[in-house]
């Protein structure tokens, strides 16, 4: 569909040209679209149902967005008649070499978002991508990314900077005609070249197949819709003293997401429901980027001629519900090999599934080792906890590993040998503990990054087990807690150095240990 959906007509837009729009600006090369401008559009319905349904938001014409960064563009803002959080669009058209990006946030977080250095240091810009895949048509599924190349787990396939970001906030703040305005503003603003990039992504949502009369706000909408990405707030979190968490934000950690949109090859990547790359967004800059990018990286060996996929959903689901989530929020019927397979081998997928589901949640309930809060349906898969001790946590750790391996789950690998790591550093087996601990960290850097704080926990249990908070914790206490003696389970103690010490040659301990 590269070509389907021409570059639009800019002669045809007056109220998203920017240029049309008067000097009505913020400053030097400053322009600020008014919510007329906004609706000036020729969309009727959109004004009719603005009109008539508002009571929920409102435009705010009478906000200064704010100083500290020259953006290029700015709109009228909406908010929310209870609120005081009013979202308007911010375009920086310069960034990244002319790149281009918009913000639909708040004047406080557009702030924050021009304080990092990827806005601060303007000479950083994405690492040039070798070619590591071609863009192709792909039966069934519209355009998707092939590997021209082999390409290794754990290597950068691609990384790219955002076209839009949208606060989260913005879908339950705002009336959705209101954000769908500012959406369409936000792309309008954006330099010419990334505007036509972005007008030729795909339309496959369910929403919409077909296009054509669509009015220029609700095929942005439908754009965004079939191309965006959730992400979480940056990690760890800034402190509180910094406006990005001043105490006036809301409590609810789901309020942080931003709602992405890439113009870009990202956007162009196909699911499947066991993928070989997975995503991440990197807040701050590190050896894949200046910040604020989008990372694509392998999680398994992709071979030349492959397509090179990412999961959209959790992957944690029978084929079933995978298939119908797919269906209903994406708008097509997932055909991939996992579920292509034959009735027998989905059973045996789907039961593994419900078995890392039961193991996860026991390994992860600390001291619940009693089998005490395992239920009927639990039970009937054979994970009977009744008499489970310590040793058995380990061994439902390193099953928990298989599998995923045999799930090939390698996007969410990680967090099956950080368990495994941390109940082997439970029981005091330090070099079982390095081992697995060893393998978080790989894993872990690929899909959160190595600054990830669960990253860094792993480096450091890998590093010094003994000096890790789970080391030879109580069975019944959380990590962290004193030694007192005899609930201990036997393990390794920390040696004083990795030779022989004492002058024998290490016999005796080595007969032990065997
Ligand atoms: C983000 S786009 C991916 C790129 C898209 N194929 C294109 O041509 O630009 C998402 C859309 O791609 C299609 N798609 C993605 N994965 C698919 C799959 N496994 N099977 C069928 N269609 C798929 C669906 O139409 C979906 O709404």
């Amino acid at each position: 569909h590269e070509n389907v959906y021409p570059d639009v007509d800019e002669s045809h837009s007056h109220a998203y040209d920017h240029k049309a729009c008067g000097p009505e600006g913020l400053g030097d090369g400053s322009l600020r679209l008014s919510a007329a401008d906004i609706f000036g559009t020729g969309d009727t319905d959109a004004l009719t149902y603005y009109v008539g349904n508002n009571t929920r938001s409102h435009p705010r014409e009478d906000l200064t967005p704010p100083s500290g960064h020259n953006w290029s563009h700015t709109t009228s803002c909406f908010n929310r008649i209870s609120s005081n959080d009013a979202f308007c669009v911010f375009t920086d058209t310069s960034y990244a070499d002319g790149h281009g990006i918009s913000f639909i946030t708040t004047a406080q977080r557009a702030a924050y978002l021009a304080s990092l250095p990827t806005f601060t240091s303007p000479s950083t810009t994405t690492k040039p991508n070798p070619a590591k895949y071609t863009i192709s048509s792909i039966p069934g599924k519209g355009l998707g990314l092939i590997a021209t190349t082999r390409i290794p787990r754990g290597s950068l396939i691609l990384s790219s900077h955002p076209t839009l970001m949208i606060d989260y906030r913005v879908f339950d703040e705002l009336l959705r005609t209101d954000y769908i305005s500012l959406e369409a503003a936000a792309i309008s603003s954006l330099p010419q070249a990334h505007r036509s990039a972005f007008f030729n992504l795909s339309t496959q949502s369910k929403n919409a197949n077909v296009t054509d009369g669509l009015s220029r706000i609700a095929l942005t909408d439908t754009i965004i819709t079939t191309n965006a990405f959730d992400i979480p707030p940056p990690r760890p979190s800034p402190p509180p003293s910094h406006p990005y968490a001043s105490p006036q934000e809301p409590g609810d950690p789901a309020d942080d997401l931003w709602y992405t949109v890439f113009a870009s090859p990202i956007s162009r990547l196909n699911h499947d429901c066991r993928p070989n790359a997975d995503y991440r967004f990197d807040w701050n800059s590190n050896k894949d980027g200046p910040g604020l990018v989008q990372v694509i990286t392998a999680v398994r060996d992709i071979l030349p001629g492959e397509e090179i996929t990412i999961s959209y959903i959790n992957p944690l689901k029978s084929r079933q519900a995978r298939q119908k989530h797919l269906r209903t929020v994406w708008g097509f019927n997932c055909s991939c090999e996992l579920c292509s397979r034959s009735r027998g081998m989905v059973e045996e997928s789907d039961r593994r599934i419900r078995l890392i589901k039961e193991l996860r949640r026991l390994l992860r309930e600390e001291g619940k080792d009693d089998g005490s809060k395992v239920g009927r349906g639990e039970e009937e898969e054979g994970w009977m906890t009744g008499s489970r001790g310590q040793g058995d946590r380990t061994k439902m750790a390193e099953s928990l590993v298989n599998l995923y391996e045999m799930e090939g789950l390698w996007g969410m690998i990680f967090e099956a040998y950080a368990i495994a790591a941390r109940e082997y550093s439970i029981v005091g087996e330090a070099w079982m503990a390095m081992k697995w601990a060893e393998l978080a960290v790989e894993f872990g850097a690929m899909v959160l990054g190595e600054g990830d704080e669960e990253v860094r926990e792993m480096k450091e249990l890998a590093r010094d087990p003994w000096g890790h908070g789970s080391w030879r914790s109580r069975k019944s206490g959380g990590y962290g807690e004193e030694d007192e003696g005899e609930d201990w389970i036997e393990g390794d103690e920390r040696p004083e150095c990795f030779g022989v010490e004492d002058g024998s040659d290490g016999e005796d301990e080595d007969e032990e240990g065997w």
